[in-house]
């Protein structure tokens, strides 16, 4: 099985003072497969954000590194990060970062532009193509004030895919939205991660990390657990592995 992400004793801190350092992440290891489906979970102020952040390249470590696709990307340039998170990483967030002043498609379309692989014919078919399986094509063509906060995510999903990333990033992608949007979003990304695409993802929320394939929690900076709880399909007993996972938790003192 090919690695696709991986930590080595990542360590990251935060000066508090002209001498003092706040250590955030403590000695991180861990191995991501390729077409893994994985959630952070853990305390609130326990590094989840700041893991994702420092090993998807939107931030630097302290010390140790990170590997992705075999390549050390801690030691990169600001230059090689920004073409390897446009052309080989998707994000989403918990808020919704589009531009007011372009259309929901031109939102979507703007990154693949910017990384100039592909025509505009082709990149405009993409996005219309994305659209369409995310039941929001309709809204092509309207402002980010005219969609729901259910709707904003998925043209946030699309735009986050427009690249054809490997690995999707998220950070409480689910975070803004009521139950059912949460369900719905939840069904999209496991059927992003069916074809293929790597998930790592940072959630509070038991019934949304049941459904990825394994769970690292989170204490205090430091990586405590690992379970891997198989993939998820729409055949299994949600309500079970919410159960079975929130006891594993608890064991761990969440
Ligand atoms: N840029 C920064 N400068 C200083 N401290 C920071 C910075 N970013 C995060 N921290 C601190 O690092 C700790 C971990 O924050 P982080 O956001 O990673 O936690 P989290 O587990 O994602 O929390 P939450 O679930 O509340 O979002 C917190 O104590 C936070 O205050």
């Amino acid at each position: 099985m090919t690695i696709i992400l991986e930590a080595k004793n990542v360590n990251k801190s935060y000066s508090t003072g002209e001498h003092e350092k706040h250590p955030i992440l403590k000695d991180i290891n861990f191995q991501l497969k390729k077409g893994e489906f994985v959630s952070i979970m853990g305390p609130s102020g326990s590094g989840k954000s700041t893991l994702l952040y420092n090993v998807s390249g939107m931030d630097q470590v302290s010390s140790g590194s990170v590997y992705f696709a075999g390549k050390k990307i801690s030691e990169f340039s600001e230059k090689e990060l920004a073409q390897l998170r446009l052309n080989k990483m998707g994000f989403i967030f918990q808020n919704i970062h589009l531009l007011k002043n372009l259309n929901l498609l031109d939102n979507i379309i703007l990154s693949a532009y910017l990384a100039k692989k592909s025509s505009r014919d082709s990149i405009n078919k993409r996005a219309l193509n994305l659209m369409e399986k995310m039941g929001i094509n309709e809204l092509a063509n309207h402002n980010i004030t005219q969609a729901s906060g259910g709707q904003l995510q998925r043209f946030a999903i699309c735009r986050a895919l427009i690249n054809q990333p490997d690995i999707l990033f998220g950070d409480e992608p689910t975070g803004a939205l009521n139950s059912r949007s949460t369900s719905e979003i939840m069904d999209i990304l496991g059927d992003i991660n069916s074809s293929g695409t790597t998930i790592l993802m940072v959630t509070h929320d038991v019934k949304v990390a049941a459904r990825s394939e394994r769970v690292l929690f989170m204490m205090d900076g430091k990586l405590v657990a690992d379970r891997n709880m198989g993939k998820f399909n729409k055949q299994h007993d949600l309500k079970a592995r919410e159960s079975s996972l929130g006891k594993w938790l608890a064991d761990h003192g969440f």
